[in-house]
C-alpha cells in the first residue's frame, strides 16, 4: 500500500490515495500503520476517495482504529496531497466528509500548498455524541470528576466529532496522561469524546492541550482548535478571531457571526512516500 506520511503542526498521518473504497479489515490496517514501533508510526491513516457529492472524500481513521467523522489537520493535509500529486489544479478544492462538505482554499507558493483554510462547517452545540450546550441562552458548562476528585466543568462542542472544552488557569496543573483518558471515556459521551485543556492569555490569543479520542495527546487538533474558539465565545473567554497555540505550532481560528461557520487556516507538511509492506 503506496503512503504519503504528512502533518499539521505534527499532528500525523498516513494518507492514501490509491484505493477507490478502504480496504477489508481497515480498523486492523489502520492500528498497524499507525503503531510507532511496529508500524509506519502516525496519530491516523487517512484515505482520499472518489465522491459523488464533492470533488474528492476524505475518510479518517485514529490510530486505535476508531473512524472519526472530522479532521482538520488532516483536511488541510488532504488539500496539499490533491494539489502536490497532481490530482488538481484548483486552488479551491470540495471535500465530502463524516462532518458533511468542506471548502478547502489552497495557498501555492513556488509550486505546492504550503497553507490551507478549510471551512469546517457550524458547531453543533447539542448533537447525540456531546451533552447540551445551550439551554435557551444559557450557556451550560457541565461538572466532570476525575479519579483523583478533581473537579471541571467542561463546555460540550460537535464540529462533526466530539470535544469537551475546559479552561483552566493554568496549563501546568493538568496531568493531561491522567484526566484525559477518563474524560475521553466519560459516560457523558456516547462515542468517547477528544479533550482539550485551554490556558486564556487575551480574548484572542490563546495555547490548548489535547488529549485525542482514539490517539492519546497529539501535538495539535484542528477541530478541537475550532472547539474551542467556539466555547471561548460562547463562555465569554475569547473573541470570534483568535490564534490558537497548540504543541506543534498555530493556528488562526474564525467562528463567523455572518454564517456561522468556523474557518481554521494552518500548514500542511508532506515528509516522505514510501510503501505500506505488511
Ligand atoms: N481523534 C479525533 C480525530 C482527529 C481530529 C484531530 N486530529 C483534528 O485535527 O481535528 C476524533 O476521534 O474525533
Amino acid at each position: 500500500m503506496k503512503f504519503t506520511k504528512m502533518h499539521g503542526l505534527g499532528n500525523d498521518f498516513a494518507v492514501v490515495a490509491e484505493f477507490l473504497s478502504i480496504p477489508e479489515q481497515v480498523a486492523t490496517v489502520a492500528k498497524n500503520v499507525c503503531d510507532r514501533h511496529f508500524g509506519v508510526g502516525a496519530d491516523g491513516l487517512v484515505f482520499i476517495l472518489p465522491s459523488e457529492q464533492a470533488d474528492f472524500r476524505m475518510r479518517i481513521f485514529n490510530a486505535d482504529g476508531t473512524e472519526s467523522e472530522q479532521c482538520g489537520n488532516a483536511v488541510r493535509c488532504v488539500g496539499k496531497y490533491l494539489y502536490d500529486s497532481g490530482m488538481t489544479t484548483a486552488t479551491q478544492v470540495t471535500l465530502q466528509t463524516g462532518a458533511g462538505l468542506q471548502t478547502l482554499d489552497l495557498v501555492v507558493e513556488n509550486g505546492v500548498v504550503t497553507r490551507v483554510t478549510v471551512d469546517m462547517g457550524e458547531p453543533k452545540l447539542a448533537a447525540a455524541e456531546v451533552p447540551t450546550t445551550l439551554v435557551g441562552e444559557q450557556v451550560v458548562q457541565h461538572p466532570i470528576e476525575t479519579q483523583s476528585g478533581q473537579p471541571y466543568k467542561f463546555t460540550a462542542v460537535s464540529m462533526g466529532n466530539p470535544h469537551a472544552v475546559i479552561f483552566v488557569e493554568a496549563l501546568e496543573e493538568v496531568d493531561l496522561h491522567h484526566v484525559g483518558p477518563q474524560i475521553e471515556t466519560h459516560a457523558y459521551f456516547p462515542r468517547k469524546t477528544n479533550v482539550e485543556f485551554v490556558e486564556v492569555h487575551t480574548p484572542t490569543d490563546v495555547t490548548m492541550h489535547v488529549w485525542e479520542r482514539g490517539c492519546g495527546e497529539t501535538l495539535a487538533c484542528g477541530s478541537g482548535a475550532c472547539s474551542v474558539v467556539v466555547a471561548g465565545v460562547l463562555t465569554g473567554h475569547t473573541e470570534r478571531e483568535v490564534t490558537v497555540h497548540l504543541k506543534g505550532g498555530d493556528l488562526q481560528i474564525v467562528w463567523s457571526a455572518a454564517d456561522n461557520r468556523v474557518y481554521m487556516t494552518g500548514p500542511a507538511v508532506k515528509v516522505y512516500e514510501a510503501t505500506w509492506l505488511l
